[in-house]
């Protein structure tokens, strides 16, 4: 610890951060920025002792997309605590953890009820760390992942063997894989990277070819689970719903479960395994869809092969703009929701918030948890160097297993007045609406698509199953679905 709080501290610029893409070492600490380091201090000093449960990154976070103004932040904030957010306890890591040294002991501050404090060190412990304008903060060590972001991540997570032989079951496989197309300006252009959706069973495979429809279309790109993606699904089952139920106790309110969360064992029945050809290959910022994972959705992402970045960021409130930034949106392959083409492109958007990159190297496992869709956005940027890997070369795999909820079955959930599925949606930006779901036409974010502007609010039980208020529809009652290591 006294070795982090004496350490010169890097000054990162935006091109030094970008280059840095592949260190040669890793740090053992995260390496935020530090410039602005007196006022900021200051600044969370003051949230701090309006908001003494909060996590210090947190407050800076907010502070930092309040460009600053701790007036802002502050009622912003004042918002989420009454609206029950996730991140109440601080968190404990360690490693995370530094001395502030330069906090003055004699700011006065004016708490919410008018009276005036002296602050003093113990207001302030940690070290800032958040992402800040135009650069990335980089995590290495599980501690800081747990501690800063909603992932889990565990390292050399399958046998040696077992990593390598999936990597190379799955490097064959790729070649069934295509670019996902989607519309973009009314150009229809293809996805940076290749993909292929995994499922249990043939009458899986025929629903999900026949009756899931992503943006207005069945998926044609949909395959049988290889041996190895069935075995080691169980491995990653068990993993999986052991980091859910820790982070439930040790970081959620209460101890208890999210909101809408399931408190049903996670049991993945389908997984997408994308693959990665060269440094160039990526994904865009974007959440994972929630129409048929439900609310809260956790996944479970198996790297293999090449270590590239994982890149995360918070969805923040942006009141002054309408609510269409929902999450749930698959603008992963770069495909900007309508709502989004006329604004900031997402990448303009992490760098004028700053983002968290996570390092995942092969065979990690990194848990995707249930706050996640919801309040973040994820990415694989693009890289300017990688190391070979010795079996897949310039390649990486990756597997996220998914759990596709029975009772989000296409024949139950809502139908646009086109006729078309409807798509389960979480508003983020305006105060109002922030964290409700909804159900809208699809078509309103497919491009060149005219929405019928379908629209309902979604309702769910506690544990986020639907409770429907549209009459069921006349059609075959939805079958269960099977999981990976069930359907052996
Ligand atoms: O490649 C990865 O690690 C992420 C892939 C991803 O975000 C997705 O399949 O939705
Ligand atoms: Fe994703």
């Amino acid at each position: 610890m006294d070795d982090f709080v004496s350490r010169k501290r890097r000054r990162l610029s935006q091109s030094s951060v970008e280059a840095s893409a592949t260190p040669a070492k890793a740090p053992s600490t995260p390496n935020p920025d530090s410039s602005g380091e007196d006022s900021t201090d200051i600044k969370i000093a003051i949230l701090l002792s309006l908001f003494p449960d909060l996590k210090q990154e947190n407050l800076l976070d907010i502070l930092v997309s309040c460009d600053g103004s701790v007036e802002a932040a502050s009622s912003l904030l004042s918002t989420q605590v009454t609206s029950g957010s996730p991140y109440k306890k601080r968190a404990t890591s360690a490693s995370a953890v530094g001395a502030q040294t330069s906090l003055s002991s004699h700011v006065l501050t004016k708490a919410k009820d008018g009276s005036v404090t002296t602050l003093s060190d113990s207001l302030v412990r940690r070290k800032p760390l958040s992402t800040k304008k135009g650069q990335t903060l980089h995590l290495y060590s599980p501690e800081d992942i747990a501690a800063y972001t909603p992932c889990t991540i565990i390292h050399n997570f399958l046998p040696t063997e077992q990593a390598n032989a999936l990597l190379v079951e799955l490097l064959d496989e790729s070649k069934h894989f295509s670019q996902y197309e989607f519309q973009l300006f009314n150009r229809t252009v293809q996805s940076p990277h290749t993909t292929s959706l995994y499922v249990s069973t043939p009458e899986e495979y025929k629903q999900h070819t026949s009756e899931y429809k992503y943006g207005g279309t069945y998926r044609s790109n949909v395959r049988q689970a290889t041996p190895g993606l069935r075995s080691v699904s169980r491995k990653v089952q068990l993993a999986v719903n052991e980091a859910v139920q820790a982070r439930i106790r040790e970081v959620y309110s209460d101890g208890k479960k999210l909101k809408y969360q399931s408190s049903k064992e996670w049991r993945p029945n389908a997984a997408f395994v994308n693959c990665y050809d060269g440094p160039a290959e990526n994904v865009g910022y974007h959440s994972d869809d929630f129409t048929y994972l439900g609310p809260h959705p956790v996944i479970g992402s198996l790297s293999l092969g090449v270590e590239r970045e994982f890149r995360v960021r918070r969805v923040l409130p942006r009141d002054e703009e309408d609510d269409t930034g929902q999450t749930g949106t698959e603008d992963k392959r770069g495909t900007p929701s309508k709502a989004t083409n006329d604004r900031k492109s997402s990448t303009a958007r992490a760098d004028a918030q700053g983002q968290i990159s996570i390092h995942l190297p092969h065979n990690s496992l990194l848990v995707m948890h249930a706050e996640m869709q919801e309040e973040w956005k994820h990415s694989i940027a693009p890289a300017q160097t990688i190391s070979p890997h010795p079996i897949s070369g310039n390649r990486r795999i990756n597997v996220t297993y998914r759990w596709f909820r029975d009772t989000f079955h296409p024949r139950n959930t809502p139908r646009c007045l086109c006729g078309e599925h409807a798509v389960l949606r979480c508003a983020q930006r305006k105060q109002e609406t922030r964290g409700r779901y909804m159900w809208m036409c699809y078509a309103g974010y497919v491009p060149g698509k005219e929405s019928c502007s379908f629209f309902q609010w979604a309702e769910f039980d506690d544990d986020g199953d639907p409770v429907w208020t549209h009459e069921p529809r006349e059609e075959k009652v939805a079958p269960a679905l099977t999981n990976f290591s069930a359907s052996q």
